[in-house]
């Protein structure tokens, strides 16, 4: 895993709650010595810090199988050409940045490396995560599979065609960012009516995991039939909801998925 960062790192807690057992310890690198160590400190994990090791990602790569880019998006270039030649025929490279496309990476490396994109989120760290995975045009069945079979450890995995891949960027990718802001939200209109902070909390936290959990147990029923159940006629959430509808909550989730694919694009470009 190179870049074992928020989201490379909890692709890590997540492999290694599910108690993998690898027959080799999964190699992580960060820039950082001091975040190497933490990382390095678990059982399974050996960890390379590049400010201390400029052979550290090449050190990681050597003969490993699957490698993780999880480095920030405009410092995946530089890292493809640190790596090249470390790398062995047959390995298969699994990116989870954000915009860049399969295309960019498989013009960075020699022939024979197979590339898959990914747009995993971090609740792989619970073992919860979402991960949409799309096959470049070096990546065969085997490779693909591996690459499902690897996020099928923290969670769920839906392939797609990488053209949507930013769509699952949107999606699923930023989702656990709009949920929480939602959360906030929620919990700061609890406070404003006289409830505490802890009160809140778990008034809040509760009713999304329990409406989570009713949507995903019961996936022949729609999310708007089970807000129909909640709702009595001329009852007090048909108020509250008629709110959140006036100001066309579904139109501002629109231009937010907009505005996030937009930014996918972009950093495409970026360097
Ligand atoms: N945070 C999230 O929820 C998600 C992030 N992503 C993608 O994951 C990637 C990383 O994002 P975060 O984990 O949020 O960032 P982060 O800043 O937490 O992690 C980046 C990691 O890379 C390390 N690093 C930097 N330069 C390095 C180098 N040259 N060699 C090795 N390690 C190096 C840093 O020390 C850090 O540990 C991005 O490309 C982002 O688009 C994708 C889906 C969700
Ligand atoms: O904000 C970002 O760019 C990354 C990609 C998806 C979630 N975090």
């Amino acid at each position: 895993m190179l870049g074992g960062g928020n989201m490379n790192g909890a692709i890590l807690e997540g492999l290694l709650a599910a108690d993998l057992r690898p027959e080799a310890p999964i190699r992580v690198t960060t820039r950082s010595s001091a975040s190497a160590e933490q990382q390095g400190a678990r059982e399974h994990v050996e960890a390379f810090a590049v400010e201390a090791d400029p052979e550290a990602n090449r050190r990681a790569v050597k003969g490993a199988g699957l490698v993780f880019l999880g480095v920030k998006p405009y410092a995946i270039a530089e890292l493809l050409d640190e790596i090249r030649d470390a790398l062995e025929p047959g390995t298969v490279i699994v990116s989870v940045a954000a915009g860049i496309t399969t295309a960019a990476i498989e013009a960075r490396l020699t022939g024979g490396i197979r590339v898959i994109r990914s747009m995993p989120n971090t609740p792989a760290t619970i073992g919860l995560g979402v991960t949409g995975i799309a096959a470049g045009a070096t990546a065969d069945d085997e490779a693909l599979a591996l690459a499902v079979a690897a996020f099928e450890c923290v969670g769920e995995a839906v392939v797609v065609d990488e053209s949507l891949i930013n769509a699952v960027g949107a999606a699923s990718g930023s989702g656990p960012a709009h949920l929480y802001l939602f959360a906030e939200a929620l919990m700061a209109a609890s406070i404003a009516e006289g409830l505490d902070e802890a009160q809140a909390r778990t008034l809040i936290v509760g009713t999304l995991r329990g409406a989570a959990e009713m949507l995903h147990k019961n996936p022949d029923l729609e999310a708007s039939e089970l807000r129909r159940r909640v709702t009595s006629p001329n009852g007090t959430t048909e108020r509250s909801v008629a709110v959140f509808q006036d100001a066309d909550l579904e139109g501002i989730a629109k231009r937010a998925f907009r505005a996030n694919i937009l930014r996918s694009e972009a950093l495409a470009g970026d360097k």
